[in-house]
């Protein structure tokens, strides 16, 4: 027998929710690899970073952490806010700090509509629907550009600027990466998505990068479409989509609106990927640190175990992600649902589900 592959994982399960989505998903991926005939194994190190460790050192994370990090094969995150820290201080001082520093640039979020629940959108009943949402994860409207207070106008005066930074480089990588993408799905289209209408550099940059982009894709289909319109494409024809690309805030948000029309924030995945694999790509549920649901057990593991599914294709264990896919499909349409899908199970209920269909189908292969 061959040498058994060992993937070492930093598990950075941060706050509410990411804590028990994360050790959800780190279950199903120590089944997969007990599971494995000694095929592989998942080397795991924990990081206590997030809200609560500021509360002890005032740092999201340790200083030295990204050095730390930068020798795993993966980052698997939860997610990051809590009450006691600004979100916009807990968000860069952790993912935003991985994500820029790691050049994690592309970050895929597909919308995927499972059996057994209830989508909101009338078409689910009998249109088969799978998108991408490609998100443009290293500039934008996140490049963190800007300032407050830019002339000490003083109380009730102040002004601020947000800057957002689209640099050709930047556009044209991001449109690469979603035309070899959209070249292995059965559609072969991409849309790109901006408001250049009203901002008339950055977005008007993106827009010229797209087409010069295109030509290189002939067998591709695009189109380019307004933000607001694509918002109510998301809804009233979601049978056109297949690849979406889109700028850092853009996507964000158009992500949580496809996961919403899938059923719930917490079904849908996402990957962080450094596509130059210079540095570990990082792979997180959609959805936030949901303090309204936190320390329940209701959370919904879902989005994270999928998002797990995409990290085993990023080793190129593709066979065992379509495996762990195939068993969140057989636990949603056996009708193990957390209540943020109309049903009454548990975080555990779910993930132990997900676990026993995973085995039925290792031990049937
Ligand atoms: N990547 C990350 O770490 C992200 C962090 N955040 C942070 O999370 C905190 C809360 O943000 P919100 O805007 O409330 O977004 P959120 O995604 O945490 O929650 C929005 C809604 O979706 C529900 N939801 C989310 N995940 C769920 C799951 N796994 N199962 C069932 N229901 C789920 C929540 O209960 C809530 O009603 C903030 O501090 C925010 O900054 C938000 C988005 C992403
Ligand atoms: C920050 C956030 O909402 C996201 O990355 O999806
Ligand atoms: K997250
Ligand atoms: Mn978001």
């Amino acid at each position: 027998m061959s040498a058994t592959q060992k993937f070492s994982i930093a598990s950075i399960p941060a706050d509410g929710v990411g804590k028990e989505v994360v050790s959800a998903g780190r279950r199903v991926l120590n089944a997969l690899a007990a599971n494995s005939n000694g095929k592989f194994c998942f080397e795991w190190t924990e990081f206590p970073w997030g809200c609560g460790y500021y509360e002890e050192t005032g740092q999201m994370m340790d200083p030295k952490g990204l050095d730390a990090l930068k020798d795993f094969d993966a980052i698997y995150f939860g997610a990051v806010g809590w009450e006691n820290v600004p979100d916009h201080i807990s968000l860069w001082g952790l993912r935003l700090n991985i994500t820029q520093n790691f050049d994690q640039w592309a970050n895929i979020r597909p919308v995927k509509f499972l059996p057994g629940i209830q989508s909101p959108l009338r078409k689910a009943d009998n249109t088969e629907l799978d998108w991408i949402v490609v998100r443009e994860n290293s500039e934008g409207e996140y490049a963190g550009l800007g300032g407050r207070n830019l002339s000490g106008r003083g109380p009730g005066n102040e002004v601020a600027l947000q800057t957002a930074l689209f640099t050709e480089k930047g556009c044209e990588r991001i449109m690469r990466f979603a035309f070899e993408l959209a070249r292995t799905r059965t559609v072969k289209k991409v849309s790109s998505v901006t408001k250049s209408n009203a901002q008339q550099y950055g977005m008007v940059l993106w827009d010229e990068t797209f087409k010069r982009v295109a030509l290189d894709y002939p067998d591709v289909q695009t189109e380019s479409v307004l933000v607001d319109a694509m918002s109510a494409k998301f809804i009233l024809h979601p049978e056109e989509l297949s690849v979406v690309v889109a700028s850092n805030l853009n996507a964000d948000i158009l992500s949580d609106l496809g996961s919403a029309l899938a059923g719930s924030l917490g079904l849908a995945a996402s990957a962080n990927l450094n596509p130059e694999r210079r540095f570990p790509s990082m792979f997180e549920p959609v959805h936030g640190s949901a303090p309204d649901i936190a320390g329940k057990g209701i959370s919904n593991p879902i989005g994270a175990i999928a998002s797990a599914a995409l990290m085993l294709d990023h080793f190129g264990l593709h066979e065992e992600a379509r495996l762990v896919e195939a068993a969140i499909e057989q636990t949603t349409a056996a009708g193990f649902l957390t209540r943020d899908v109309g049903g009454e199970a548990t975080t555990d209920d779910v993930t132990e589900a997900i676990i026993k269909a995973l085995s039925h189908s290792l031990a049937a292969v």
